[in-house]
């Protein structure tokens, strides 16, 4: 390996469980000097919360939206070309052809937006006497699947309740990716049940095989991908707001980082902070070869399909 691919095998992501209140001002403010923060103590790649500029509830996606390029993102912008980090930009509420969806903008270290996730699963649960949201009430679902390439690994990219579905983490695995972020804002209902749990999971799929999967996708008919990669385990990343309990949706905190082993490497109290995770990716291979589950798969016996939408 050369002495730069080997530098390129370790980075440092950082995590930042930021104190969201209703004055997007300050919410910007502080966003933006914890990123300088997690720079200054090595981080390659940072991570921000889902609705790190505004309340979480439907009730005020409407007011804090914004269109990108907008406020938040010019601020985003100008935080990543300054720290030269890549910085996953938590969501937002974003306004576009008079719908609403839960954005996730990704930057480079030149500020250049690299990607834009539009969270696909709308968190619609009724769960009685504990908690009823209804997303789909104001925001609309993204169509299409994000990923990115950093010098270090591929990225894969979803937005909390993303996270529940195993196929989206498997595709992406299956892409090449090595890491997966979620910027989150789970509560305290399915927070202290499912969080950490879910993140631990998400790492254990199903990774390359050679087969061609469908998948859909409403703006471009369906994507196809070619099953080359050989992955499995996974680096998975959760970034939350930080518990507020006078809010009117309590966020669960706990950002946390979770390693290929099933590991939690780094997580967060419920304050405000940036947790810190040294992502390993030597360490990544060394247990897709201890335990091959990729060359073990029975493609004879199953397969995964997806169901198609749209043009072929
Ligand atoms: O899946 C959950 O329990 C929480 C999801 C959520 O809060 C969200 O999607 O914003």
């Amino acid at each position: 390996m050369s002495t730069l691919a080997k530098a390129m095998s370790k980075f440092r992501l950082a995590v930042v469980q930021l104190q969201v209140g209703g004055v997007k001002a300050d919410n910007l403010s502080r966003a933006k000097r914890l990123v300088k923060e997690a720079a200054g103590r090595g981080g390659n790649l940072v991570l921000l919360p889902e609705c790190f500029n505004s309340p979480y509830g439907t009730s005020f996606f409407s007011q804090y939206a914004e269109r990108i390029p907008g406020e938040s993102t010019e601020l985003l912008s100008e935080a990543a070309r300054e720290n030269q980090v890549y910085l996953v930009g938590g969501s937002i509420p974003e306004e576009d052809g008079g719908k609403l969806y839960n954005s996730c903008i990704v930057f480079g270290p030149d500020g250049k937006i690299i990607l834009k996730h539009r969270k696909i699963h709308l968190f619609d649960i009724d769960v009685p006497g504990k908690i009823r949201f209804q997303e789909s009430e104001t925001l609309s679902a993204g169509d299409t699947l994000s990923m990115f390439e950093t010098p270090f690994c591929k990225v894969g990219v979803g937005i909390c309740y993303d996270i529940r579905f195993a196929e989206l983490a498997q595709l992406y695995s299956r892409q090449g990716c090595q890491l997966l972020v979620y910027p989150g804002a789970f509560n305290m209902t399915t927070g202290p049940a499912h969080w950490e749990l879910l993140q631990r999971a998400r790492l254990i799929f199903i990774g390359g095989d050679h087969e061609t999967v469908k998948t859909p996708n409403f703006r471009h008919g369906y994507m196809t991908f070619d099953r080359e990669a050989v992955d499995n385990q996974l680096y998975v990343a959760t970034a939350s707001p930080a518990r507020d309990e006078s809010s009117s949706y309590v966020a669960w905190g706990h950002s946390t980082v979770v390693n290929p082993w099933g590991e939690v490497i780094s997580k967060a109290g419920t304050e405000e902070e940036v947790i810190y995770a040294d992502i390993d990716l030597q360490y990544l291979a060394d247990v897709r070869q201890q335990i091959p589950i990729t060359a073990q798969r029975r493609h004879d016996l199953y397969s995964v399909t997806s169901v198609q939408r749209g043009n072929s």
